[in-house]
């Protein structure tokens, strides 16, 4: 895979707590430089990174119950809808983990579906779900795909980055046996190597969210031609 290839299916994120106007500009400045397929930033950051990328061919990514996901929905759907009128076309929802755990369906997808439905009315393209694999066995990670279908989102994404554990070549599987080819997957969280990105994506990962895009994209520019996973 060619580095412009593999950029096209980054979201370059900034999600760090504390993260500053300069990692912003740093960020965009940098998905621009690389071409990345979108840029992820918290909801505060909406309007800059809005600003800072205006005229580029890059989706412009936010995130709403960031990190853990048990605000009232109420907050959740509201955060997701504001953050679309500032200039976001997506937004990475964190799952209530918790409800899930304690069984309780039909209000984790009332909470998927309140935001599915508040990014819609905003004018907004589409939510994934962020399920934070680390914390739910394998049968919560298929309910959590079929709730997520069921309630309208678009993707679901196997963590925040802040939570246990990284993005593992095992639950893109998971979620790619579990969604088909009906939802995308969005693998995120600890992604480091250009190898990581390569075996993410050949699990079955449609875009990965990392904030290490430039070296995974420099250490690919660098390696010898015939060291290619893929081929393509
Ligand atoms: O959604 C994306 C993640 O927050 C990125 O995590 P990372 O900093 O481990 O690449």
């Amino acid at each position: 895979m060619t580095p412009a290839a593999l950029a096209s299916r980054i979201e370059h994120t900034e999600l760090r707590p504390g993260a500053t106007a300069a990692d912003i500009e740093r960020l965009c400045r940098e998905a621009r430089q690389w071409r990345c397929g979108g840029v992820c930033v918290a909801p505060a950051w909406v309007p800059r990174m809005s600003a800072l990328l205006r005229g580029a061919d890059i989706r412009l990514v936010t995130v709403a119950g960031f990190p853990h996901g048990d605000t009232l929905p109420q907050a959740k759907a509201r955060e997701a809808a504001l953050a679309v009128a500032a200039g976001a076309a997506e937004v990475d929802m964190v799952l209530h983990a918790g409800m899930l755990r304690s069984g309780e369906a039909a209000a984790v997808a009332a909470d998927i579906r309140g935001v599915v439905e508040a990014v819609r009315a905003a004018g907004g393209k589409g939510v994934k779900v962020i399920l934070e694999c680390g914390r739910l066995t394998d049968a919560e990670k298929r309910r959590a795909c079929a709730l997520a279908e069921a309630a309208g989102a678009g993707f679901v994404k196997t963590g925040t980055g802040f939570g246990p554990g990284g993005a593992t070549v095992e639950d893109v599987r998971l979620l790619r046996d579990a969604v088909g080819t009906r939802l995308g997957v969005k693998a995120a969280g600890g992604i480091r190597t250009a190898a990581a990105a390569l075996a993410l994506l050949e699990a079955g990962a449609d875009r990965l969210g990392c904030s290490a895009s430039p070296a995974i994209l420099e250490a690919l520019r660098s390696r010898p031609a015939d060291a290619g996973a893929g081929g393509t």
